[in-house]
């Protein structure tokens, strides 16, 4: 079945599909290209999920941001990842779209919301109100085109400025028209751009497909740690909060019984 029609009937079914089942943690593409330098879920993590600790993490929805220069290949990012389709026609995005995706990581629900901006200028203000509150954000840009690799930078600034503390990622696209040489040079060059942005480097084909699970994949396991982390010092803060509540009430108790003895005696 393509993997369109197959997402409708998981929607109705409201499962998790099998090759969106996360149990390992994804790797970098380059282990010069990462300020992340997880490669396995922290314990607590793994342990939270093993003892089914995972709060309200299950109900979230994670919110990925895709942005970059016009036609640098965004839109054919998300549609090679969720439908498994490359079409070669450019059709511009106006203003802003999205897809959902259902996970399982580490066997808990999670829901990753996809958001493909458009590059053009004028969609710009549009586009940029869908920023708030991203978990993850993605600049892309054309490994053939240089100039857009020039401009992630401020890409990464505006998409960052409302995000929510997110894990960054800088992705060259059509790695399919490179030849081996041409890419290890434009490569040299877009590691040091990530490394000056703090995002991690990833470069895929959307027309051959070459890295566009593992870099989603990877995306999600760096998000699902850090949300599950801090969910879980949440989760510590408020049960130690508890305790001091039960003490406190504990002691107003004593307080009061000790007073109401006291009237009972007096009356
Ligand atoms: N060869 C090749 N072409 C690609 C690849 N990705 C995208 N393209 C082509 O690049 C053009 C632009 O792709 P889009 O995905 O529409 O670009 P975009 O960044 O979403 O463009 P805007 O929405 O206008 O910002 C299309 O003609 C695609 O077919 C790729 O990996 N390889």
């Amino acid at each position: 079945m393509p993997r369109n029609k197959m997402s409708s009937a998981r929607t109705i079914l409201n499962a998790v599909a099998s090759d969106r089942v996360i149990t390992k943690f994804t790797p970098p593409f380059h282990p010069d290209g990462t300020p992340y330098s997880k490669v396995n879920f922290h314990p607590k993590v793994k342990a939270a999920c093993s003892e089914n600790r995972t709060g309200r993490v299950g109900l979230k929805i994670t919110k990925a941001v895709l942005v970059g220069d016009v036609s640098v290949g965004k839109t054919s990012l998300v549609n090679r990842f969720c439908h498994d389709v490359f079409d070669r026609e450019y059709k511009a995005t106006i203003g802003v779209d999205f897809e959902v995706e259902k996970f399982s990581v580490l066997s808990v629900p999670i829901t990753l919301q996809i958001w493909d901006t458009a590059g053009q200028e004028r969609f710009k203000c549009i586009a940029a109100s869908y920023y708030r509150g991203a978990q993850i954000v993605i600049v892309a840009f054309d490994l053939t085109d240089e100039e857009s690799l020039h401009h992630t930078n401020k890409w990464m600034e505006e998409a960052c400025a409302s995000a929510d503390e997110p894990v960054k990622f800088l992705v060259g696209t059509k790695k399919d028209l490179l030849s081996p040489s041409s890419y290890a040079d434009i490569e040299s060059r877009a590691l040091k751009y990530a490394d000056k942005l703090g995002a991690e480097f990833w470069a895929t084909s959307s027309k051959s497909g070459i890295n566009v699970t593992e870099f989603f994949f990877r995306a999600m396991c760096l998000s699902f740690d850090d949300t599950l982390l801090k969910e879980l010092e949440v989760t510590n803060v408020s049960a130690k909060q508890i305790g001091t509540i039960k003490v406190q009430k504990s002691n107003s108790d004593l307080y009061e019984k000790k007073k109401s003895g006291s009237s009972k005696c007096c009356a």
